[in-house]
């Protein structure tokens, strides 16, 4: 009798590591991280489990065509570029690595809050061209950061803003009153947190066809001078409101490390680009050496986890 090889394919960049260890186990592994999405739903009908990052939208399409399909591995922690509905519909398990990046998007996060608040970006760019002036920032220490989505990474960001002598405050869907307590931040209700922060900074999970959270009305509540950062997701925000409040003077700086699309191609995304107190990453939170062989680590463990149940290994 035939022994069936577990095929894999892999479709965005990752660590060495997981390849290694599928070979090692005896499985296929296909390694395409340009493929396009014409070319995957043409052969995404060969394979047992795709691992993705977050390139690669695991659509609907994708998941129907992908008759095989076992297991959806997201090396990292974002599922909104996976139609997990769809995938639970079809009995498919998707394993991801909750944690592993955590300490590098904090750092991120904290680096991007300065960078706006002392308008680094500008001041470096003056250097570079040989301009030596004074730009005025602001001062974090003493203001209030308000975190949305106290979880992992929120909750870190708001442990080194304390540090740096910030007052925090904190609102989750879950009740993280005594979380909150614990580090030296306040749980409060959303409009609280927009009417007090002089610093907001998003930190919640969205799901594929999430509503943004901070929408016009949000940004009416909002103090004068506010500076938002976001390197969750870009959909958390409306984008076109924000360009509004940035044009207004209302907003003081975004910094975000990512964006609706990326790369950025609607009009308005476009704008906010270029806008000089917008200043943006590219979706580089999670990309650090450390995060990346431990989120190619906790991913792999996971998919063979997931493998041994349902008897594949
Ligand atoms: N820029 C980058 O490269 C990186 C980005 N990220 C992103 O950072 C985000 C946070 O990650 P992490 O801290 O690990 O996630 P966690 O799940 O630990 O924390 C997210 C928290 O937000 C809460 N939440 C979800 N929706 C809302 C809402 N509408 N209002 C308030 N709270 C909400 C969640 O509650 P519940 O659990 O009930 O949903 C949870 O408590 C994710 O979107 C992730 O994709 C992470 C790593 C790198
Ligand atoms: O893990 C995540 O959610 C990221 O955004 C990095 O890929």
């Amino acid at each position: 009798m035939a022994i069936y090889t577990v095929k894999a394919l892999i479709t965005d960049p990752i660590d060495e590591i997981l390849i290694k260890t599928l070979r090692e186990k005896g499985i296929q592994v296909d390694y395409m991280p340009e493929i396009s999405k014409e070319e995957l739903l043409n052969i995404i009908g060969n394979y047992d489990i795709i691992v993705v990052r977050s390139r690669t939208k695991v659509t609907k399409d994708v998941i129907e065509k992908g008759k095989k399909l076992k297991i959806i591995a997201r090396a990292g922690i974002g599922l909104d570029n996976i139609d997990t509905e769809e995938a639970e519909k079809r009995n498919i398990k998707v394993v991801y690595a909750p944690g592993a990046s955590t300490d590098s998007a904090v750092e991120l996060t904290i680096g991007l809050m300065i960078a706006a608040a002392r308008k680094m970006y500008t001041s470096m760019a003056l250097a570079k061209s040989g301009i030596f002036k004074k730009i005025e920032g602001l001062e974090l220490a003493g203001k209030t950061i308000g975190i949305v989505g106290f979880g992992r990474i929120g909750t870190k960001v708001g442990i080194i803003a304390n540090a740096m002598g910030m007052k925090v405050l904190a609102y989750d869907i879950l009740d993280i009153r005594e979380k909150a307590e614990k580090i030296n931040a306040k749980a409060v209700s959303l409009e609280e947190l927009l009417k007090n922060s002089d610093v907001i900074s998003l930190h919640v999970t969205v799901s594929k066809d999430a509503k943004p959270i901070i929408d016009y009305p949000q940004f009416e509540l909002m103090k004068d001078n506010v500076i938002i950062v976001n390197t969750s997701r870009a959909v958390a925000v409306n984008g076109k409101a924000l360009l509004d409040y940035i044009k207004k003077g209302k907003v003081y700086a975004y910094a975000t490390d990512v964006f609706w699309n990326e790369p950025p191609k609607e009009e308005w995304e476009l704008e906010l680009l270029k806008h000089e107190r917008v200043i943006v990453t590219t979706h580089i939170g999670a990309q650090t050496k450390e995060a990346q062989k431990r989120v190619a680590e906790m991913t792999t463990q996971n998919l063979l986890n997931a493998m041994k149940e349902l008897g594949m290994i």
